[in-house]
């Protein structure tokens, strides 16, 4: 089957039409101009027909994600033995990863997972009446040195934005300023790290398979290489998320979906990779720990 190894080798159905179509409809919101109550409103429109909208003027600091930006490529340009000396093991899920499958596809994409609370402190199943926790920590790469100081800095700024959206998410659902934002006092999100090389068979792979997120929302940082796609509510058709230069993209999650009865949708997306550019992306999801048991009020 070519030159990719069958693991990672999509079901006709599931492998992406590498068309050059551009659509640029999903909302963009400038957080910087409207009051709050139009903001609200503008973000729960967007919720409930996309699942996905695009913030500009968000009050992340450029120099922060172009600093994390950076010690990530630094961090996956490594030969592979250095990154593999912070290779997740089996009892700690955070660190390097490249063999991740989605749907039982072998993702073409490489990871790096990091806590945002360290350490986190988790229900060791799903098991709402199973009493045992289990505790996860960090772990860091040698290099490059500032990797640590460069994320932690990172996650600090993106979730005062989470936080932000969160309330303007909970006034659009009728629901007091801090309904939402009262659940993530414990913080349980992971910030990762995505790298997708370049791919030789970019019509038979996908840098991740279709899925939907875990948690209440992500806001995820991409580059300025395209890959991202959503599927369309309307008809189901795959469309793909312009990259704007330092905007974020919001997707609603699972949680988000259920708390707000299925008004907003969590909605199915999925990477595609290329031939010739490699592509990075940090997603940094807000969850917590009810939410990751499945059990929403
Ligand atoms: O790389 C992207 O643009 C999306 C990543 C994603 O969907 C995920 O990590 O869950
Ligand atoms: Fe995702």
């Amino acid at each position: 089957m070519g030159e990719i190894d069958l693991a990672f080798v999509q079901e006709p159905d599931h492998r992406p039409k590498l068309s050059t179509m551009e659509v640029d409809e999903i909302p963009v919101i400038d957080l910087s101009v409207s009051g709050t109550e139009t903001l609200a409103s503008e973000i729960g429109k967007a919720c409930q027909k996309w699942g996905f909208f695009q913030v500009i003027n968000h009050g992340v600091p450029l120099q922060s994600r172009n600093r994390v930006e950076k010690v990530a490529k630094a961090f996956f340009d490594l030969p592979m033995e250095e990154k593999r000396k912070a290779k997740r093991d089996e009892f700690n899920f955070t660190g390097y990863h490249d063999e991740e499958h989605t749907k039982n596809v072998r993702d073409w994409k490489e990871v790096f997972d990091m806590l945002i609370q360290d350490p986190t402190i988790l229900p060791a199943s799903y098991d709402p009446d199973d009493e045992e926790i289990r505790t996860y920590t960090n772990k860091w790469p040698e290099n490059p040195p500032e990797f640590r100081e460069t994320c932690q800095e990172y996650c600090r700024e993106v979730e005062k934005l989470a936080f932000r959206l969160l309330e303007l998410i909970s006034i659009s659902l009728g629901l007091a300023r801090n309904r939402l934002s009262d659940m993530f006092k414990q913080q349980t999100g992971v910030l990762r790290l995505n790298y997708y090389p370049p791919c030789p068979s970019p019509e038979l792979a996908l840098g991740i398979g279709r899925h939907r997120d875990g948690g209440a929302l992500t806001v995820l940082a991409q580059d300025d290489v395209d890959g991202l796609q959503i599927k369309r509510q309307s008809d189901g058709e795959w469309i793909p998320v312009k990259a704007i230069p330092n905007a974020y993209i919001i997707n609603v999650a699972d949680a988000l979906q259920v708390w707000s009865n299925d008004v907003y949708v969590s909605v199915e997306h999925r990477v595609v990779v290329n031939s010739s550019r490699q592509r990075f992306s940090i997603p940094f999801p807000q969850c917590h720990s009810e939410a990751s048991r499945g059990a929403c009020e």
